[in-house]
């Protein structure tokens, strides 16, 4: 069998690369510090258990799809409390919005965009208007947009979109189609909207596209993601083609090591890097690296 596997102890210190890479810092958001341009995205999945407070306060545009709105809406025991979390979209078909919710939020601001086509999912039309206010065309959100799948057509007319950060709050671990369509949309919104970095934030997990190439994963401390392992569990998931992989920083670290589903896939892998880790993958992968925080602290 090709490759090599070596056992690292808990604790391993990781230089950054020095050769061509790319750096992703996913767990930005702990920080309580804005990340430019970052939006967040609620899907119809429950909310609770997420870091919700810290990935709020750490983007300036937030998106519902759909019910979506629901979660966010029920998260709070009085409009006291629910009326500093407004929403700047709720879009989908709309086949989920409660209609208390719709209108607490419409009176509160929020623009409701219908899009009724049931040729992309309500996440999807999510991405669009995330994508939108980061061209020159974001005024026209705030007129009348076709409601079947106008989102679509404005997008194509704005082409250029600056990089920016998607943190999705869900949309993992509930149906299973959904589920896999989330995995999915990271790898057609590569293709599609190569500028958004999106993040999914579950409650057991962050899990993010390491692209094609050499990636640094940087992170202040495995603490900020992680307080109950000292070797958060990791996987590195080929869920495209098979891939060859070089890594530095993780428990099982492994060299030239071809990946691929039917065959050899690294699961309950773990964090050593104190301050990092690297990926080298010959083809795009899923990683998804365990977090946990402290039950009660927002
Ligand atoms: N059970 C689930 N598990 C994972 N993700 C979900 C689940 N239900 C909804 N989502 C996500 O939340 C988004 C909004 O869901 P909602 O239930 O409001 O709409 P839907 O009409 O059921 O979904 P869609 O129309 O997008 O298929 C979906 O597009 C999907 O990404
Ligand atoms: C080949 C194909 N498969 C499934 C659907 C169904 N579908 C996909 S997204 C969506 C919207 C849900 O709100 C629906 C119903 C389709 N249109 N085409």
């Amino acid at each position: 069998m090709s490759g090599v596997v070596v056992e690292r102890p808990d604790d391993y210190v990781v230089e950054e690369p020095q050769k061509n890479h790319l750096t992703l810092e996913p767990f930005n958001f702990y920080t309580n510090q804005l990340v430019q341009k970052a939006v967040l995205i609620i899907l119809n999945t429950p909310i609770e258990k997420l870091p919700f407070h810290q990935l709020w306060s750490c983007t300036s545009v937030r998106i519902c799809a759909d019910g979506g709105a629901n979660r966010l809406y029920y998260r709070f025991i009085n409009d006291q409390e629910r009326e500093r979390y407004i929403p700047d979209f709720i879009v989908g078909d709309l086949d989920s919005l409660r209609e208390e919710v719709r209108q607490y939020y419409l009176l509160k601001g929020t623009v409701v965009l219908p899009q009724y086509t049931q040729y992309a999912t309500d996440f999807m039309k999510a991405i669009e208007v995330a994508v939108l206010m980061h061209t020159s065309g974001k005024d026209d959100l705030y007129k009348p947009v076709d409601d079947d799948n106008g989102l679509s057509h404005l997008v194509k007319k704005y082409e250029q979109s600056e990089p920016f950060t998607a943190y999705v709050a869900g949309g993992i671990g509930g149906r299973f189609d959904q589920t896999f369509h989330s995995i999915n949309l990271l790898y057609s919104t590569k293709a599609e909207f190569p500028q958004i970095r999106i993040f999914f934030v579950s409650d057991t997990d962050l899990i993010f596209l390491v692209p094609e190439g050499t990636t640094y994963v940087k992170y202040a401390s495995k603490k900020l993601f992680n307080q109950h392992d000292p070797v958060p569990k990791l996987g590195l998931l080929p869920f495209g083609k098979r891939v060859v992989l070089s890594t530095v920083g993780l428990k099982y670290d492994v060299q030239d090591w071809v990946s691929e589903v039917g065959a050899n896939v690294s699961t309950s892998n773990g964090v050593s890097g104190t301050t990092g880790f690297v990926v080298d993958t010959s083809d795009d992968i899923v990683v998804n690296v365990e977090i946990s925080h402290v039950v009660g602290q927002v």
